[in-house]
């Protein structure tokens, strides 16, 4: 079926708590967003794969048979379950022209492809001649997931592309899902991508990517949240740039130098997920505003504990005071040190109060939405299913 093309998407994330502490074992709450990453793959000259990213500024084509020469120099090493390893990622950035070290956007993101592409053929068989684009509703590098909606796109679309997964997609239907077997497919291959982009990921944002809706996330293991309140969120992009990689491995340091001091505070990290987890399944059966001071209080002890930790950063600071003039809460969401924060609204929260604090946020050079969360995970699409701006990009590129 992809020889006609295909175009699928998968949701961005906030974590509600867990963020860093998740990378060392502890409980993560996290919620698909309803932005989303699009890909279109569709077939193309023969003996070629052109991926085109515009988000991170990419535009590259590869003839298919110096790929498999590249691949029969390592292929018995590709497996979904082995880290790639670093002589494999030094070959492949030989090979693309990428400097050692590198960590710029467009350097990740087309190394993440090469690693996948290469794996996922060696495993299942020979890409076909493609070319791939990649549009985004998410900002990079925001902590909003856009690394893993990347790599589940992806994933989803190689595997596709080599016949290891089925096209769920039905004549006449707008969107379709995989199966339980294919998505857990696609979110290992998925791992693997966001292995090279950020060095040594936990998988909670890859798995919100694959499954959607809302879930628990702990050492690899995945618990949708069957009962979850439609949350109302306002998140706040600070527009200050980092590396989830560099603040990843910057706690790991931090634990590593202080272990009495940090341990405890991943510890409280991990009963303040707890804690909102049986609040938020308390509040699905009795939705009573009762609930909200409890979530509220949560965050802030949080905020402070993800700047014990390093990974806080003055606009984010800045944040929380200007939505706590507005009696709101907030917290980092993802990685930190810029990026976004998430701020809770409640049922009740007045539009105008809402527009206020929007307002204020946004002379302080931050950009808002309002949003709802429980988005569906990985999804094929029809293309009377997209809206007319992602058809546009996709139709006119
Ligand atoms: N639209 C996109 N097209 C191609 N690559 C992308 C795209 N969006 C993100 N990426 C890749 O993901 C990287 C950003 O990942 P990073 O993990 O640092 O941030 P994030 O995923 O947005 O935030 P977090 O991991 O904290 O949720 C970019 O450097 C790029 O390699
Ligand atoms: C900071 C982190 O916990 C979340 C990034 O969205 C990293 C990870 O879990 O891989
Ligand atoms: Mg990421």
């Amino acid at each position: 079926m992809w020889e006609r093309g295909l175009v699928l998407s998968a949701p961005g994330k906030a974590i509600l708590h867990g963020e860093h502490a998740v990378v060392h074992g502890k409980v993560a709450l996290a919620v698909a967003l309803d932005l989303r990453t699009f890909l279109r793959l569709r077939p193309c000259a023969e003996g070629q794969v052109c991926v085109r990213l515009p988000g991170v500024g990419v535009l590259r084509s590869w003839d298919i048979p110096s790929l498999q020469a590249l691949r029969s120099g390592f292929a018995a090493d590709f497996d979904e379950s082995k880290p790639p390893s670093v002589e494999q990622l030094d070959t492949l950035r030989e090979f693309a022209g990428i400097a050692a070290g590198a960590t710029a956007p467009e350097s990740l993101a087309t190394l993440a492809f090469l690693y996948m592409c290469l794996a996922i053929s060696a495993k299942y068989g020979d890409v076909p001649s493609m070319d791939i684009l990649v549009w985004s509703e998410l900002p990079t590098g925001a902590g909003l997931g856009s690394s893993a909606a990347y790599t589940v796109c992806l994933a989803a679309a190689l595997l596709s592309a080599c016949g290891a997964i089925s096209c769920p997609l039905k004549e006449g239907e707008s969107t379709a899902r995989w199966t339980e077997e294919e998505l857990m497919l696609i979110n290992s291959w998925a791992f693997q991508g966001e292995r090279v982009i950020h060095g040594n990921p936990s998988g909670v944002d890859n798995a919100v990517g694959t499954w959607g809706g809302a879930l628990r996330y702990q050492s690899g293991k995945i618990t949708p949240l069957k009962r979850v309140p439609a949350l109302r969120i306002l998140l706040t992009n600070t527009n200050v740039p980092r590396s989830t990689k560099v603040l990843v491995a910057g706690v790991k340091e931090k634990i590593l130098k202080f272990p009495a001091i940090m341990k405890p505070v991943l510890d409280s990290i991990d009963a303040i997920s707890e804690e909102c987890q049986s609040v938020l399944e308390v509040m699905s059966a009795n939705p009573s505003p009762e609930h909200y001071p409890v979530l509220e209080e949560l965050f802030d002890i949080n905020q402070h504990h993800l700047n014990v930790i390093g990974v806080g950063h003055p606009s984010l600071d800045r944040l929380c005071r200007v939505t706590a003039s507005h009696g709101l809460h907030s917290k980092l969401t993802g990685a930190g040190g810029g990026g976004c924060g998430i701020t809770l609204l409640r049922p009740d929260t007045a539009a105008l109060a809402v527009e206020a604090a929007k307002r204020d946020l946004c002379a302080c050079g931050f950009e808002c939405w309002e949003t709802s969360i429980g988005a569906p995970g990985v999804t094929l699409h029809s293309s009377s299913s997209l809206k007319a701006e992602v058809l546009h990009v996709l139709t006119e590129s």
